[in-house]
């Protein structure tokens, strides 16, 4: 995986029962999302792992690739193709080792002084919020496509937007320079999951 083919579309897991996120995941690979990201909280390791593993077959067959949010030990376990770390999930530069070269490694960057400390290794950023958003009870202060623009103009690695974000912020965020979106509910909550990805997809390519 090289910079230039980051997709531009990541779903996050929505942690529900209905639909589960097997089928989440499903719906999202299928309507064309090049990276989706197991996150969840609360699964016991061993569960997520199993998830993790049944995702990352599902989704084979449409070329989308498994992020795992958070737990090095087990995207390390099952081979994930990336790990999604966040400011209070350890040390970037550290973690990079641990998980050797071949890992796609996103960090989260939620305002421009986070810019300085991106070590080497870091493949790309989530940046955000943009907006207040409940699928994140705890984020950060909101910093709008005017902070997104500013952060993005301060790295040369791809910036994802997140946080809020629908279909209507797609031409705004790539004006700004971002390299994509990453959605949890504009998917997860949606009335036909694989349709609101492929309309998130479109809108993105066609902005
Ligand atoms: C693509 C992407 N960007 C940002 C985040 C947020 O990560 P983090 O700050 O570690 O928060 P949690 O998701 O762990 O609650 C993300 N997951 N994905
Ligand atoms: C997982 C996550 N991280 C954020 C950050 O700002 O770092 S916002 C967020 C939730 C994104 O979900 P939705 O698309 O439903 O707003
Ligand atoms: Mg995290």
């Amino acid at each position: 995986m090289t910079l230039q083919n980051i997709p531009p579309l990541c779903f996050i897991t929505e942690a529900a029962d209905s639909p589960s996120m097997l089928a989440q995941c499903r719906a999202a690979a299928r309507g064309g999302a090049g990276w989706i990201q197991l996150r969840h909280k609360t699964l016991p390791d061993t569960e997520f792992a199993a998830l993790a593993r049944q995702i990352m077959a599902e989704i084979a067959p449409y070329d989308a690739k498994l992020l795992v949010n958070d737990r090095i030990d087990v995207a390390i376990e099952v081979g994930a193709p990336g790990l999604h770390i966040g400011q209070g999930d350890g040390d970037p530069a550290e973690i990079r080792r641990r998980i050797g070269s071949g890992m796609l490694l996103g960090l989260s960057v939620e305002e421009a002084e986070h810019i300085q400390a991106v070590p080497d290794g870091v493949d790309y950023l989530g940046v955000g919020p943009i907006y207040a958003t409940g699928s994140k009870p705890d984020h950060a202060a909101p910093i709008g496509v005017k902070g997104f623009a500013k952060i993005a103009s301060l790295t040369p690695l791809p910036c994802l937007a997140i946080g809020g974000v629908t279909e209507r912020d797609a031409a705004a965020i790539k004006r700004a320079g971002g390299a994509g979106l990453a959605v949890i509910s504009a998917i997860s909550r949606a009335p036909d999951m694989e349709v609101a990805t492929r309309t998130l997809l479109n809108t993105w390519r066609e902005a």
